[in-house]
């Protein structure tokens, strides 16, 4: 596990050079290591540029994430490859990219539940998702399929929106017999995404998806949840509202997503009011950056050092340097928020916004890991005095998810091709110098 974002000396825990004092509690000599696992509709996005003439001719709805039937499907995809439209062809899945993320910065293991086809040609979709997969990403316990994993044909307009169509092939096969409990019971986090829930009746993904959340909850591994698209959230609101009160721990979401699971605009609400039914809550807002909200306990709550800021909660930041907690851990639970805006300004160039934010999740999830594996490996440390989510402060965390997302809009793949750069040894003296 390597240390999430980049930080001075002082910060680095290290668990590598043992205390010797702690050999006698923990006799092995490698540090205990950590993963998370992930379920996904295994899927490559093939990438396009076209016109809002083309959507239309295709029966597409802008910015939205469709499922079209096969014939369909495939006439569009002949069409692209005909007039030579098809920039790039990259594994893709939201959790998929979440999980290839989190194993590149945190150079540690993440174990995707999924379907894969089971004879794969070179040059088919099957095998651009493997050879654009991380090696730290555990693909052994792919369900095999006769068949076809998903495409996402990703179409860029000139506004630079994105539509999907996707082709879904076997994507939403995967069984609860491909489950691997053990695996997800040792996990630090189980991340879904609000997709799963729209397969088919006859397909067995939903069903899949909510026994992982359930053996999940038993052991007490986090739940995180992507809430995908909004128009997934808003044809079945309430329905979402009791699943995130059952089975969520963290949700994360834009602020489109935001809005219709909660039917409030403002981000900073929209978080207060998830807040009532998880434990913490991720919400990006594009060019307006990114919130995080969570609960501390009051006697562990602590003061920031940057200015109050205004905002629809007045002074929201003012405990923005605690580390978020389980509401049901806190005796006396406190709502905390914080906000970032985009790194550096932004981009001078955005090159595909593609993955943004599940790049975000993939730094937050990132430093929820390093808690765990820090607990285990220092179990006696003043930092385990209470039970926290998170390694570092709610702010911390917000400046290093930002970082990635930035990474992720200045290149053309939602996926990471490498970490953080090294020389950039502390994120707080970098982080307003161009
Ligand atoms: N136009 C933009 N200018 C600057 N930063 C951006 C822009 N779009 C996205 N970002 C950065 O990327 C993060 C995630 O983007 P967002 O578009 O909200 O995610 P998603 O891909 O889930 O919709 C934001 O929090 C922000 O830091
Ligand atoms: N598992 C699924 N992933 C999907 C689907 N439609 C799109 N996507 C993936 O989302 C990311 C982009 O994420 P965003 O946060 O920037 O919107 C992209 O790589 C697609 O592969 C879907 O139906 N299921």
């Amino acid at each position: 596990m390597k240390f999430p974002g980049q930080r001075k000396h002082k910060h680095f825990f290290p668990v590598e050079a043992r205390d010797p004092r702690l050999s006698e509690l923990l006799p092995q000599n490698k540090p205990v290591s950590g993963h998370i696992c992930g379920i996904d509709q295994v899927l490559v996005d093939i990438e396009a540029q076209v016109d809002d003439n083309f959507l239309a001719r295709h029966g597409l709805s802008k910015g939205h994430s469709m499922l079209l039937p096969e014939d369909k499907a495939e006439a569009l995809y002949r069409e692209l490859l005909e007039r030579e439209l098809i920039v790039s062809e990259f594994a893709g899945g939201t959790i998929g990219n979440t999980l290839h993320n989190y194993s590149v910065l945190a150079d540690d293991r993440s174990v995707l539940f999924g379907v894969m086809s089971e004879n794969i040609r070179v040059g088919s979709s099957a095998y651009r998702y493997l050879c654009t997969t991380s090696s730290r990403v555990d693909l052994n316990y792919l369900q095999p399929v006769a068949g076809s994993i998903g495409q996402c044909i990703t179409l860029i307009s000139p506004d630079g929106e994105r539509s999907f169509a996707i082709n879904k092939g076997m994507m939403d096969h995967l069984a609860p017999a491909h489950l691997d409990q053990a695996q997800i019971q040792s996990a630090s986090a189980l991340v879904l995404t609000a997709y799963l829930m729209r397969c088919e009746e006859h397909e067995p993904m939903q069903q899949s998806a909510l026994q992982a959340a359930e053996w999940a909850r038993q052991a007490g591994v986090p739940v995180v949840l992507t809430m995908g698209t909004r128009f997934i959230v808003e044809d079945r609101k309430d329905w979402w509202q009791q699943f995130i009160r059952d089975h969520v721990t963290l949700v994360a979401m834009n602020e489109e997503e935001a809005l219709a699971l909660t039917g409030i605009a403002d981000p900073l609400l929209a978080c207060e009011r998830v807040l009532e039914w998880a434990d913490m809550v991720l919400c990006t807002a594009g060019p307006a950056g990114l919130y995080l909200a969570g609960h501390v306990d009051d006697e562990h709550k602590r003061e920031t050092s940057r200015p109050l800021l205004p905002g629809a909660i007045a002074e929201f930041n003012r405990y923005e340097y605690s580390r978020p907690m389980r509401k049901a851990d806190c005796a006396a639970p406190r709502k905390i928020y914080t906000h970032i805006s985009p790194y550096m300004g932004g981009p001078e160039r955005i090159k595909n916004t593609n993955g943004a934010g599940d790049a975000a999740l993939a730094a937050l999830l990132h430093d929820l890991a390093a808690n765990d594996y820090h607990r285990a490996n220092v179990p006696g440390s003043a930092k385990h005095r209470a039970r926290h989510l998170t390694y570092s402060s709610l702010s911390q965390v917000s400046k290093y998810a930002n970082r990635v997302s930035f990474e992720v809009l200045v290149q053309h793949s939602p996926r990471l091709s490498r970490g953080l750069p090294e020389r950039e040894d502390s994120l707080e003296e970098a982080y307003w110098d161009r």
